[in-house]
């Protein structure tokens, strides 16, 4: 009887989400030209969660803008789904660190949820359907009622939260997200966080200073360094799904990639 081989498995190259290629960015021209960006290259896959670490002043809030289209780089590509961005694009929402700036005080919280959608077309009906979902999935269900001044900061932030996600972007640019409410906010926000990524699949650029909450939420981190920045290292962080703010952190592989990014910095 013949023996019949084995198929060979056939491994199909899936491409990333957002990719990053050569991308340099400055301030200013001629004598009074500032280069802040030199040459990055970046690639994120689709439902990947990657952090972006480096010190105050290295360029991360200006390669977030860059990836989010507010900001032309001078040379060099973002691109999403494989088409090249030149300015906000459907597929990226942003959550800025400053939310109290971020939110309309005029307008009731489901209104600043459900308010983006209003320039997309949608009908008034499916827009206060889509800001009330999304308001649960951040723990504020009922509450749209409120106006942003009525609600903690952590509240706050969960509102512009809802509100990136209601956009049903596929990639969420978080820009110190978490930096202007107390360590108690902080890390709740950060399990929110999480808890959205594993359940809505979608992709997440965050940028923080914190080397802790970096590493404690990705799925890979970016350290920059340099004057001007360029990528010093790129950390798969392998602790899969189930994350713990004491247990994560207490992990080996914890302990040694913050050393590990502590040198990084310190050597450049
Ligand atoms: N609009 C601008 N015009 C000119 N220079 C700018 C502008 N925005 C930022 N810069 C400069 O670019 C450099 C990088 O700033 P950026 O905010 O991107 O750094 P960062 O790593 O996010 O800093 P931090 O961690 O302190 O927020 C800084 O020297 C800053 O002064």
């Amino acid at each position: 009887m013949a023996i019949q081989a084995a198929p060979e498995e056939v491994q199909v190259a899936t491409k990333p989400l957002l990719q990053v290629q050569g991308l340099t960015m400055s301030y200013g021209v001629g004598d009074s030209e500032n280069k802040i960006l030199n040459d990055l290259n970046l690639e994120v896959d689709d439902g990947e969660f990657v952090s972006i670490v480096g010190p105050s002043g290295v360029g991360k809030t200006t390669l977030l803008r860059c990836l989010s289209g507010l900001i032309q780089p001078r040379s060099g590509t973002v691109s999403v789904g494989g088409e090249v961005i030149n300015g906000p694009h459907r597929d990226l929402a942003v959550v800025f660190q400053d939310y109290s700036r971020s939110l309309m005080p005029w307008m009731t919280t489901l209104e600043n949820v459900a308010f983006p959608l209003q320039g997309r077309g949608v009908g008034k009906k499916e827009r206060n359907e889509t800001a009330e979902k999304n308001l649960a999935a951040v723990g504020l269900a009922g509450q749209g009622h409120k106006y942003p001044w009525e609600m903690s900061g952590g509240m706050q932030q969960r509102v512009a939260i809802a509100r990136a996600l209601a956009y049903n972007a596929k990639v969420l640019l978080m820009d110190e997200p978490f930096a202007s409410v107390d360590a108690q906010t902080r890390f709740d926000l950060e399990d929110l966080v999480i808890d959205l990524q594993s359940t809505l699949g979608v992709t997440i650029i965050l940028v923080t200073h914190d080397i802790d909450e970096a590493l404690y939420l990705a799925d890979k981190v970016i350290v920059l360094a340099e004057k001007p920045a360029t990528v010093v290292d790129v950390i798969e962080t392998g602790f899969g799904d189930h994350r713990d703010q004491v247990e994560t952190k207490a992990d080996p592989r914890f302990v040694e990639a913050r050393a590990r990014i502590l040198h990084r910095l310190r050597d450049h």
